[in-house]
């Protein structure tokens, strides 16, 4: 895993399950700045191995580096399932980096009532996903042998993804998929609505009841659950349950809904991908109009937060990730994501808490080499 801290590009993506582990080294080729569609796909057809990266999250606010976008083909890419060797050595690095908040959105409320206000008074808006970003200062490059290892250890049930290039990297620890396809069969789901973890397994318990039970993160959930499947609505065999599943994170519990479905073979995963993003699991309903809040009343563009992040190998199969619950670093400085969803009877507060509790995994990631 030391190589991932020496080489100036590498990629990193974990499932959920961990049966995908794989890792690239190198660059092959690579792309940022698209302009549409059609060059992404020019790129992508023009590479004879795997390819990794993300989209930025709303194409139309242009971002220098990897969060404006940035897929990378590269050099090597190794199976870890098929290759133990390499996750032998994690040097854990005595070199602690200073780590510096600087700016958090303690407005993030009094900025988002207004936004509230639309949604109480205007019932042809549904639902909008607004996130926060906290900045530290750095004063060196995180230990990404380090970070890889004690993702493992801290988040063993989510989605893992780095993306290095360069003095960049974005770091993903994220419970949704946005969608896996292997030959004409593909999985995706509706993660949306949240409560926390509870002390003691009885009151984790009750909390899920709670959640399950609650008027407004079940219609938060429905929501995405039905655009997903009106989105996916010429498919074959879509099947999904009537009511939702509990999903654990350690911090975090949230409502569930696996969906799957055949397509037609000339598909591939990238294409599902486009079809769904952004949805109102991260942006919103209407959709226009929750990308226009996002744009507008976020402090900042999101890059690849919240956007879709994965790989696709050569015969169009690959699984897609959103990357919430994540940071991204340079050499300065560094930013941890997360956010929520908002309805007309949310109350602001619980949700600048919820996006708190979302950013502990990363908090806690950063931790173990650092010192306030
Ligand atoms: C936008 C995030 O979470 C989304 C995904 C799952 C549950 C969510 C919620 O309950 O609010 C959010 O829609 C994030 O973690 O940054």
């Amino acid at each position: 895993m030391n190589e991932f801290n020496q080489q100036a590009d590498a990629v990193y993506f974990a499932s959920a399950d961990k049966k995908t582990r794989l890792v690239g080294f190198g660059r092959q080729s690579e792309l940022m700045d698209w302009e549409n569609p059609d060059m992404l796909n020019q790129w992508v057809a023009a590479q004879s191995g795997p390819i990794f990266g993300g989209f930025n999250f709303n194409s139309k606010q242009t971002l220098v580096g990897i969060m404006g976008g940035y897929f990378v083909a590269p050099k090597t890419v190794i199976d870890l399932t098929q290759n133990t060797e390499w996750q032998s050595e994690v040097e854990r690095t005595n070199v602690l980096r200073r780590l510096v908040q600087m700016r958090q959105e303690d407005d993030w409320v009094t900025r988002m009532t207004p936004v509230l206000a639309t949604l109480q008074n205007d019932p042809t808006k549904e639902k909008v996903v607004l996130g926060m970003q906290t900045h530290l200062a750095l004063d060196g490059p995180l230990a990404l042998d380090v970070i890889l290892d004690d993702l493992e250890q801290q988040q063993p049930h989510s989605y893992h993804m780095v993306i290095k290039r360069e003095q960049e990297v974005f770091v993903s620890a994220t419970p949704e998929r946005i969608v896996r396809m292997q030959g004409a069969q593909f999985e995706t789901a509706a993660v949306a609505g949240s409560i926390r973890r509870g002390a003691t397994e009885a009151e984790d318990a009750a909390l899920a009841d709670d959640l399950w039970r609650d008027k407004k993160n079940r219609h938060e959930h429905d929501i995405v659950v039905q655009t997903i499947a009106e989105r996916l609505q010429d498919m074959h065999d879509l099947t999904y349950a009537a009511v939702p599943e509990i999903l654990k994170t350690p911090q975090i519990q949230h409502l569930y809904t696996p969906i799957t479905g055949r397509l037609d073979a000339t598909m591939t995963v990238l294409d599902l991908v486009q079809r769904l993003h952004p949805t109102p699991a991260l942006g919103g309903m209407p959709q226009a109009w929750a990308q226009a809040v996002i744009a507008e009343d976020e402090a900042e563009p999101r890059g690849l937060f919240a956007a879709p992040i994965g790989y696709q190998y050569p015969d169009g199969s690959g699984e897609f990730v959103v990357g919430i619950r994540s940071m991204y670093a340079n050499t300065k400085a560094l930013t941890l994501f997360a956010g929520a969803g908002i309805l007309p009877d949310s109350d602001l507060a619980q949700e600048a808490a919820e996006i708190q509790l979302k950013m502990t995994p990363m908090r806690t990631l950063i931790k173990g080499q650092t010192h306030e």
